[in-house]
């Protein structure tokens, strides 16, 4: 895995469907979108059954994983009770098929929900495809409707936890499954987190961007986030634990 992203491949719209969904006038140029590789599973129509190793995500959460307060003023996070290896899947991130104009829409009615979830982009084919419309590009909107993935919380390059495009019983790319698997060793009751990919200065992105509060020598956030956070054991409320 590579953990600079500026390394990666990019592919760059040539009218991006996020900057025309702004309404401007003039359409600012796509800032660029990761060419990420897909992961197959088999399914029942390989008829492979069910003992397949190829069939993982579809099976659901296997390990033990407990929603938790955070300290330092997170909210709510996600950490697993049990030692993980490299490699591991944890969950996928489940939420509402938006398109990205319902997803604008939602946003500026009731702009409060952007405290509760960010919004996942379904852009991991978007290179192999011509120009996108608006109303063609999909997200996932875990604020109503989700699973434990919603608690995940942001960390910049520094994280623990991969998210990986995967393929179950639709070859069509336009709508996968998101996956997330651990990027190394993680050990029981550390907090699993993600990089959300937030540009910290683009401030019209449909969700707000949060000031980043883990003080990581990454952090993307860094000058915002310079600020002391006061500890709180109270915070340490756990609530949902899986299986
Ligand atoms: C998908 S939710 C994660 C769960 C959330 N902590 C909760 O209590 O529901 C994303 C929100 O969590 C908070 N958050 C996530 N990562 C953070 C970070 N590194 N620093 C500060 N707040 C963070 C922000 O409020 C963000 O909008």
């Amino acid at each position: 895995m590579n953990r600079d992203p500026q390394k990666h491949c990019h592919f760059y719209c040539k009218e991006c469907p996020l900057e025309r969904s702004k309404n401007d006038d003039i359409i600012e140029p796509c800032k660029g979108h990761l060419v990420r590789r897909f992961i197959k599973e088999c399914w029942w129509k390989c008829g492979c059954g069910k003992q397949c190793g190829n069939q993982v995500v579809q099976h659901g959460i296997s390990c033990n994983l407990q929603v938790f307060m955070t300290p330092g003023g997170k909210g709510w996070g996600l950490r697993t009770l049990e030692d993980l290896p490299k490699g591991a899947f944890v969950c996928e991130y489940v939420g509402e098929i938006l398109t990205n104009t319902e997803l604008f829409e939602r946003v500026l009615k009731c702009p409060s929900s952007e405290e509760h979830a960010y919004p996942v982009l379904l852009d991991a084919d978007w290179g192999s495809e011509g120009v996108l419309k608006d109303e063609e590009a999909l997200c996932l909107d875990a604020t109503h409707y989700g699973n434990v993935a919603r608690f995940i919380n942001h960390r910049c390059f520094d994280s623990n936890l991969v998210e990986i495009p995967v393929e179950v019983e639709t070859p069509d790319h336009h709508y996968y499954h998101l996956a997330f698997f651990t990027s190394r060793k993680v050990q029981a009751l550390e907090e699993l987190t993600w990089d959300y990919g937030i540009d910290f200065d683009d401030h019209d992105h449909p969700s707000k961007a949060f000031t980043c509060r883990y003080g990581s020598k990454f952090c993307r956030n860094i000058k915002h986030s310079s600020i002391t956070i006061p500890f709180r054991p109270l915070d340490h409320l756990t609530i949902i634990t899986t299986s």
